[in-house]
């Protein structure tokens, strides 16, 4: 049995412009992870998730193709992941089996709502992980996050795939994203083994030493966002308020570049700064594209977080799931994480999670 597991992430500064090519963001990756497991299986495969144990589906192959006995299911990054995954073992010569495929997964509360920790992006980076050792496919981070973010995009269809570099890197990243358009007339023009052996234009990723004394705090507002709405609306107004738009992309950048230095130089202080600016340039966009990316629970997160000397900001695309302060470690985080907790703001425990090649 194969068993393998992909971190969670969260964003920490330079949301939105990063789905613009080239331009830069931070991400962290979480130990909260999903675990995919694959065991063969005899003329009838499956597909489970304890998620989602009332979809679970069941499968043959017929002809080299999965064929599915339910076809109303809610696994399209499951199988967005599979397709890619079969197609690249395909032009490596490889024999196409049956298993079994179970997910379990730790993005999500108790109750099923989810935190936005990239649960869709995680659950890609294990099927593709678990999958490539099913078939003896060797890859490394970089080949894995080319599959993984083309079997993303063929879904999503409008992310940076950010959350992508965070789940198979791991720590914390500095990452600009690839050109998307590229890839779609790529994919026409190379097969897998080409795809994943050439440079990406545009795509970037560089991992971050954050400096010691720097504490990241998670607080969670039990209100979950469609990050592919709120993307989208901010693309049906860019295009209303050109210069504006413009405008913010030049200064999310000026100021990435300026907190990746503060991570270089270890510069807890930069880092807080930059921090509060990316905050600021979020605000003057959900003033012109009104995707409420601030939620006033969110504004409360992010001034508790300063009453006790910690600088914080909506983290991702906002409208609810999590905010994150940054701060340093010799503070009063108890009492910061109390007056959250007192706040309807529920502080989640995790860390940075990383990963070995
Ligand atoms: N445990 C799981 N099993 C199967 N599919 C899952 C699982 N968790 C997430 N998914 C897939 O990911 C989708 C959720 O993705 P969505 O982008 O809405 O949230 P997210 O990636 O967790 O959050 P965010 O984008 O805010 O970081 C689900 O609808 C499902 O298709
Ligand atoms: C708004 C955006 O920059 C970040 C989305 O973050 P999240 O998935 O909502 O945590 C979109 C993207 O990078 O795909």
């Amino acid at each position: 049995m194969i068993s393998v597991k992909a971190p969670g992430k969260l964003y920490i500064a330079g949301e939105y412009a990063v789905v613009e090519t080239g331009f830069p963001a931070i991400i962290v990756a979480l130990d909260q992870f999903v675990t995919v497991t694959i065991q063969s299986a005899d003329q009838i495969g499956s597909i489970v998730s304890s998620q989602y144990q009332e979809n679970s589906i069941y499968w043959r192959r017929e002809e080299g193709k999965m064929v599915f006995d339910n076809r109303d299911n809610p696994f399209h990054y499951i199988l967005s992941a599979i397709k890619v995954t079969e197609d690249y073992a395909k032009t490596v010569g490889k024999d196409l089996g049956i298993y079994h495929l179970t997910v379990e997964s730790d993005l999500d509360s108790k109750d099923g709502r989810k935190y936005g920790l990239g649960s869709s992006a995680a659950v890609t980076v294990a099927t593709i992980k678990a999958l490539c050792e099913f078939y003896a496919l060797p890859v490394d981070h970089d080949k894995l996050f080319k599959l993984a973010a083309i079997a993303h995009f063929h879904v999503q269809g409008n992310g940076s795939l950010g959350d992508i570099a965070a789940s198979v890197y791991g720590g914390w990243i500095a990452y600009r994203s690839f050109d998307r358009d590229w890839l779609k007339l790529a994919e026409k023009s190379y097969n897998f083994a080409e795809l994943l052996d050439m440079d990406w234009p545009g795509l970037d990723i560089e991992l971050l030493t954050p400096p010691k004394s720097l504490k990241l705090l998670v607080g969670w507002t039990g209100s979950p966002a469609s990050t592919s709405h709120l993307v989208d609306r901010v693309a049906l107004n860019k295009a209303k308020r050109q210069q504006a738009y413009q405008d913010f992309l030049n200064h999310s950048q000026a100021c990435l570049k300026r907190m990746i230095a503060g991570f270089r130089n270890q510069d807890l202080h930069a880092i807080q700064t930059e921090i509060a600016i990316n905050r600021k340039l979020l605000n003057e966009l959900d003033q012109f594209t009104h995707a409420h990316i601030e939620t006033p629970l969110l504004t409360k997160l992010c001034d508790i977080a300063e009453e006790f000397g910690g600088i914080a900001k909506t983290s991702g695309a906002g409208g609810g799931d999590c905010g994150i302060a940054i701060i340093d470690s010799h503070k009063k985080l108890n009492q910061l994480i109390e007056k959250w907790a007192a706040n309807q703001i529920i502080p989640l425990s995790f860390n940075v999670h990383h990963v070995k090649e």
